[in-house]
């Protein structure tokens, strides 16, 4: 991987440019530009890589990859000829450590990759399907680029208050892009999320502009580990920035519903006033639960960003943190809560690798 590394781009569109002249068939399994899919691609072996030496989390790991990929109607016979494939691939930009020993290491490496992933598949296949029909029934504009989006899954969709989903658009086919929940699970199955519009963001500019009621959107399955336990009282310090703020309302939501006097303390950042589109929603949820604090954070007001804002409150040794929002904010906002002292496995949020790729 540290030889590949630095070429990274040339191995994987040598790879994939191999399985397409190989294996045709495969090629309607990906979209149309693949920009992101090379990218995600060295993102999962890089990933791997990391935790080689953790299996439990690299297991845990690869079987959410593996179930993830039913929705791309990948089959167990598809994994031999990726693997043929990356090892070519491999074998022509890694020519200064390959030797048959590496060879060998990597196909043992590969099979047993492909293997937890098709096992955690064919495990998924008896109890969830590969993905979700969900028709829009809301369309709400907020602010010229901001939605908040309300959809009917087909079927019961289970998820918990903080998890993420990966989306696709008929406008868009098999591009899919993350969306966080932006409620808690609802009694009539409803779903909701707030998608901005980004530049060049193809799937959330089809949301946010083109996307009416009656439309409809596939969704893959629930994923993310930022949620609330339930087996303590601990209070919770969320920073929401942005959209990011979607996930927060759930969770807050969630502590709602389960009846709970835990302290729940937001600090809610924005570039702008203009930015806080959710923030009367917020304001009303502070009224009805005297257990949540919600602070805006405006950037041009404040003359500092949301990560420093929770250094003038606190203290926050009895809490948990969740952070959501962009990559860089919960870079720096894991720097802060590191530096006042608190431990790492106190502070949750999504990977960053799969933020990148959120809301695009
Ligand atoms: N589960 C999650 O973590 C979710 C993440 N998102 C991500 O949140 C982002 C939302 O975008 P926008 O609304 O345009 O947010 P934005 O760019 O307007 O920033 C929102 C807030 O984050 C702060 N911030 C931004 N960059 C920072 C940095 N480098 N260091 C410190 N603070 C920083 C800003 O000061 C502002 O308060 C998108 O990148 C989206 O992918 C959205 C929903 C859920």
């Amino acid at each position: 991987m540290a030889e590949v590394g630095p070429v990274a781009d040339k191995v994987t569109s040598y790879f994939y440019a191999l399985l397409f002249v190989r294996h045709p068939e495969l090629r309607s399994l990906f979209p149309a530009a693949m920009d992101t899919q090379r990218d995600r691609l060295l993102k999962a072996l890089l990933t791997a890589a990391e935790h080689i030496d953790n299996t439990d989390v690299l297991v845990a790991y690869l079987q959410n990859l593996g179930r993830g990929h039913r929705k791309y109607g990948t089959r167990p016979e598809h994994y031999p000829a990726v693997g043929e494939c990356l090892i070519a691939a491999l074998t022509r930009y890694a020519t200064n450590t390959w030797d048959d020993e590496t060879e060998a290491a990597w196909v043992r490496t590969y099979t047993t990759i492909s293997q937890v992933m098709i096992d955690a598949a064919a495990e998924d296949e008896l109890r969830a399907p590969a993905w979700w029909y969900a028709e829009v029934v809301s369309h709400d504009l907020r602010t010229p680029d901001i939605a908040v989006i309300t959809v009917r899954p087909d079927q019961p969709y289970p998820f918990l208050a903080g998890q993420y989903t990966s989306l696709e658009t008929p406008w868009w086919p098999r591009v899919w892009r993350h969306y966080s929940f932006a409620s808690a699970p609802r009694s009539d199955g409803l779903l909701s999320f707030h998608v901005k519009a980004v530049p060049a963001g193809w799937v959330s500019n089809a949301l946010v502009h083109r996307a009416r009621p009656g439309d409809v959107i596939r969704l893959g399955p629930p994923a993310g580990s930022m949620t609330v336990d339930h087996g303590t009282d601990t209070g919770l310090l969320c920073l929401g920035g942005g959209t990011g703020i979607a996930p927060i309302k759930a969770l807050i939501e969630d502590v709602a519903e389960h009846g709970e006097r835990r302290p729940v303390e937001v600090f809610y950042g924005a570039r702008t006033d203009h930015d806080l589109y959710d923030i009367d929603t917020m304001l009303r949820l502070q009224q009805s639960h005297p257990w949540l604090e919600v602070r805006p954070v405006v950037d041009q007001q404040a003359h500092l960003q949301l990560p420093d804002a929770i250094r003038a409150y606190g203290p926050w040794d009895e809490y948990d943190a969740y952070l959501s929002g962009p990559p860089g904010m919960i870079r720096r906002g894991v720097d802060a809560l590191r530096d006042i002292g608190l431990p790492s496995d106190r502070i949750r949020h999504d990977a960053i690798e799969e933020l990148v790729t959120i809301g695009d």
